[in-house]
């Protein structure tokens, strides 16, 4: 495979510099014709994702195409009223529809999630050391000083500075870059297999962000975490993706290595995506190629294929049919790639 060099926010990286061969390794996450619906009304359709172990699957799109309700429902936490089919294995064992006992032993012990907002996150009353030595009290045998070192160990492991002073601080006297270091030390306490982060680091600005992606890389690079990693960001999905699924209105589009999405995008929503976002390319001053129009609601989903208002290239077929409902056999969903391959997964 052509190693491409994509130049994200914090710098440049050669996107294929990890082997990302897993020759008869098992998914850590297998997600098969996921639909996520509200009462009739589906938001997610006919989702399917496999992430390796120790490798990292980017799901991009804009605001409202069900890359969250993807990663929720992952983990088994979709908010009541909504309901899951399909099938979703994790580490080979089926969680859809799985009992409550079953999701927790993994949550937090196999699989973890970070979010966007650390503040939030947080409990603002309590110390964050305390709040690291909760997590590690509830997902492993540690007990006593053992804990308080695991503690100070992890603040290490994330780059918090001098950590057995700062275990001792309240949320709000840390900045938000090292708010979000104490949510992965949390993450990290239970040692996962698979860290899913819903868009970390779309609250910090440009140079705290850039740190966060380096740590997110060493911390698999040393513990073979494999990463779910949501965002809007082109130039974060080059900085630290192996694989790329794009969303769009419930939808996975396109899906491929990082490179070949980059080399050679296929769809045009992913290829407007591209056109949109800021590259080493662009000449100084040319103006950014704006996707107009917006993601339709899922309760105004257009008969056809969901992007076909947006769509450059629409032909008459899109207003009607919709194109493949599952993206599973590698394909592309659009008319106008009716039997090519996917960009290789
Ligand atoms: N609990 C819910 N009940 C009804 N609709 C929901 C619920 N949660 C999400 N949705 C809808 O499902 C669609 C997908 O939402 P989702 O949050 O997964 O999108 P997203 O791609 O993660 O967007 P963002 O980047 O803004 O987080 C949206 O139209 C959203 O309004």
């Amino acid at each position: 495979m052509a190693s491409l060099i994509t130049q994200g926010r914090g710098g440049i990286r050669a996107a294929s510099q990890r082997s990302t061969e897993h020759s008869g390794a098992e998914p850590v996450l297998q997600i098969s014709n996921l639909t996520v619906s509200s009462g009739n009304l589906e938001l997610v359709e006919q989702v399917s994702l496999a992430v390796m172990p120790g490798e990292t699957l980017c799901l991009v799109g804009e605001s409202g195409c069900g890359k969250s309700l993807t990663c929720m429902s992952a983990l088994g936490l979709l908010d009541e009223g909504l309901t899951a089919r399909g099938s979703v294995r994790l580490f080979g064992t089926e969680t859809l529809g799985a009992p409550e006992r079953v999701l927790n032993a993994m949550r937090g012990r196999d699989v973890t999630m970070i979010f966007q907002n650390p503040m939030a996150a947080l409990n603002p009353v309590k110390r964050v050391g305390l709040q690291i030595a909760e997590a590690i009290r509830e997902h492993t045998d540690l007990v006593g000083g053992a804990v308080d070192r695991r503690v100070v160990e992890l603040l290490d492991q994330v780059g918090i500075p001098n950590a057995a002073r700062h275990k001792t601080y309240y949320p709000h006297q840390l900045s938000g870059g090292m708010c979000q270091r104490v949510m992965i030390a949390m993450a990290l306490a239970c040692r996962p297999r698979l860290l899913i982060a819903d868009e970390p680091t779309t609250a910090l600005d440009v140079t705290i962000q850039a740190q966060i992606l380096r740590l997110l890389r060493d911390l698999q690079d040393e513990l073979g975490l494999a990463i779910v990693f949501v965002t809007h960001d082109l130039g974060v999905v080059a900085e630290i993706a192996d694989h790329v699924a794009v969303m769009y209105a419930g939808r996975v589009v396109e899906a491929g290595t990082v490179d070949a999405l980059f080399e050679d995008p296929r769809h045009p929503y992913t290829r407007a995506l591209m056109a949109c976002r800021i590259g080493f390319q662009r000449e100084p001053g040319t103006p950014l190629d704006a996707v107009a129009g917006t993601v339709p609601a899922p309760s105004s989903r257009p008969a056809g294929c969901n992007f076909a208002p947006r769509c450059p290239q629409v032909q008459a077929r899109c207003q009607v049919e919709p194109p493949l409902t599952s993206t599973n056999a590698g394909t592309i969903a659009c008319h106008l790639f009716p039997a090519q391959p996917m960009v290789p997964q």
